[in-house]
């Protein structure tokens, strides 16, 4: 059953109880470590398929270390010293009790039982959990939290040395299931993603599942570097990753944002003060983690204490991704309608969106959350008739419908984008740090007053552009886009039309606008 010698599995995070240390200057330098952080001593190694050739960047390094260890390698009795170990290992069979079903919650009590039912677990992921034992990772693995179509999320326990001094730890684990055909979506969120170029393989299931708990593994190891709050992520294996355990002692998880029950006569108060958070975590995510999460709703947000908790990122993306503004703008309108729902008055989309690209302003507490309550107090008066409440809901869905290009490549129609004020511009972050200036030589004491982002836009020297950002993605003209999507953009540029502001955008800005996107072209 199990194969020797094939190009094996990556284990990263911890091993012998080391704890991962990344890096948040240095994100890539940090996966980069997760690259360099094998395993290879290991019997799984040997029981990883055959077939499958190195797929990722990171086979490099493991595949130099195969080969400088490759001699040392016994290899005649591979078989029986995986047998051997299959053996040793079996011994802690015992030890996954799935059916022990801790969780508690209502919402799970059924999906646990299916997944007892179902899990019965594959010979490999069977082997990853004994060995995580075997390594004292955890200690016995319970009941399901958490079953879904793709993944299930096991709680976790690890019993201390000294049970007189310390107290057992949790921990969860995520296992991707393999041999599900869910994937046909991913593909969207994976092409496009510079980290992971080499390793798409449509045909190859385990291999997708595979990358996208490496995917996950990597977002939360970013998401904790940068100090927002998830789940540390303690181990990959293949497609079973161990994390830190978000609920209490006892091993219940923390309720879902959209279960949480909040208490006290200032509920309002509470809800806002989330709303806030939330939308400063989104801000953090996307400006220090490089991250856009892509699934964000009050599903994949855990919530205690007054804390959100950020899950669920295997499918986040960089900024570089081809539809990563288009995952931004959707995060944004389901944050916002959860919200809603929940009594919140909520910031436009629009405004939340230009708050979270500014590449200029705070991203650290408390600034973050000032910056937000500054964004109320300078929006325009509430619509208080009808008639303006309607069109800020125009304007709303205006800008949930536009055409958002990623790059300036991808500007639609710049000569009617020429006509228009710098702000309405849904990529006006793209444009080189630059008007600011302008304006002000031509305007000397009107600041960015009339911005409604809170973030200034700053006055660097165009030298410093990011000019990746010129070269990065499909382009994107007419004959690219499908019919509905025209189709909306006729409608979003119709509507802009007609709310079109009293104030032009200033001449000199205006031509640098158009000689910017000209120069691109070329
Ligand atoms: N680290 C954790 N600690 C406690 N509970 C967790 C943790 N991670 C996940 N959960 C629980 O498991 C649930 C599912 O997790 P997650 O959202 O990561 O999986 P998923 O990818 O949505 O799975 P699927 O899409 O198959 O439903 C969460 O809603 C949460 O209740
Ligand atoms: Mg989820």
């Amino acid at each position: 059953m199990l194969c020797p010698d094939s190009d094996g599995p990556e284990t990263y995070g911890l091993t012998a109880g080391t704890p991962p240390e990344p890096n948040p200057a240095h994100q890539e330098a940090a996966d980069q470590d997760a690259d360099n952080d094998t395993d290879l001593d290991d019997v799984f190694d040997s029981a990883d398929e055959v077939d499958d050739g190195p797929s990722l960047d990171l086979a490099k390094p493991y595949n130099r270390q195969q080969a400088s260890h490759g001699a040392a390698k016994p290899t005649a009795n591979t078989f029986a010293s995986i047998d051997d170990q299959v053996a040793e290992l079996s011994k802690h069979a015992a030890k996954i009790r799935l059916d022990n079903v801790k969780q508690g919650q209502d919402r799970d009590k059924d999906k646990s039982d299916r997944a007892t039912a179902e899990l019965v677990l594959d010979q490999r992921t069977r082997m990853i959990l004994l060995q995580m034992i075997n390594r004292g990772l955890v200690s016995e693995i319970h009941g399901a939290i958490s079953t879904g179509k793709e993944a299930n999320v096991y709680g976790a326990v690890l019993y201390p040395d000294n049970p007189d001094a310390d107290e057992p730890i949790q921990r969860a684990i995520k296992i991707y299931k393999t041999a599900i055909l869910v994937f046909k979506d991913r593909e969207r969120y994976i092409a496009g993603e510079h980290r992971f170029k080499a390793g798409s393989d449509k045909g190859n299931n385990r291999k997708m599942v595979k990358l996208w708990a490496e995917k996950e593994f990597r977002n939360l190891r970013r998401l904790h570097a940068a100090g927002i709050a998830c789940p540390e992520p303690l181990m990959l294996k293949l497609h079973v990753l161990v994390m830190e355990f978000l609920g209490d002692k006892r091993g219940y998880a923390y309720p879902r944002l959209r279960d949480a029950r909040l208490a006290g006569d200032d509920v309002d108060d509470q809800w806002h003060h989330l709303y806030v958070q939330l939308l400063g975590i989104m801000r953090r995510l996307y400006q220090v983690c490089n991250l856009v999460h892509a699934d964000l709703s009050e599903y994949n947000i855990l919530y205690h204490d007054k804390q959100l908790y950020i899950i669920d990122v295997s499918q986040s993306v960089e900024h570089d991704h081809p539809h990563s503004l288009e995952f931004l703008r959707m995060d944004i309108k389901n944050v916002g309608d959860f919200f809603r729902r929940q009594g919140v008055d909520t910031l436009q989309d629009r405004t939340i969106f230009n708050f979270i690209t500014a590449p200029e302003g705070p991203v650290e507490e408390p600034a973050l959350s000032q910056a937000i309550e500054h964004l109320y107090e300078i929006r325009p008066a509430v619509a208080e008739t009808d008639e303006a409440a309607a069109a800020l809901e125009v304007d709303n869905e205006v800008f949930r419908n536009q055409y958002i290009p990623q790059t300036l490549d991808e500007v639609y129609d710049i000569e009617k984008d020429a006509d228009k004020k710098v702000d309405e511009l849904v990529y006006k972050h793209m444009l080189a740090d630059r008007t600011v200036v302008e304006e002000k030589e031509e305007d000397a004491g009107s600041s960015d007053e009339g911005s409604d982002e809170g973030a200034a836009l700053s006055g660097d020297d165009e030298s410093d552009v990011d000019e990746s950002i010129f070269d990065k993605g499909r382009p994107r003209g007419k004959k690219h886009e499908d019919k509905d999507e025209k189709k909306l953009h006729k409608q979003a540029v119709k509507e802009a039309k007609r709310e079109k502001r009293k104030e032009k955008i200033p001449k000199a800005v205006k031509k640098r606008l158009v000689s910017t996107t000209t120069r691109k072209k070329k």
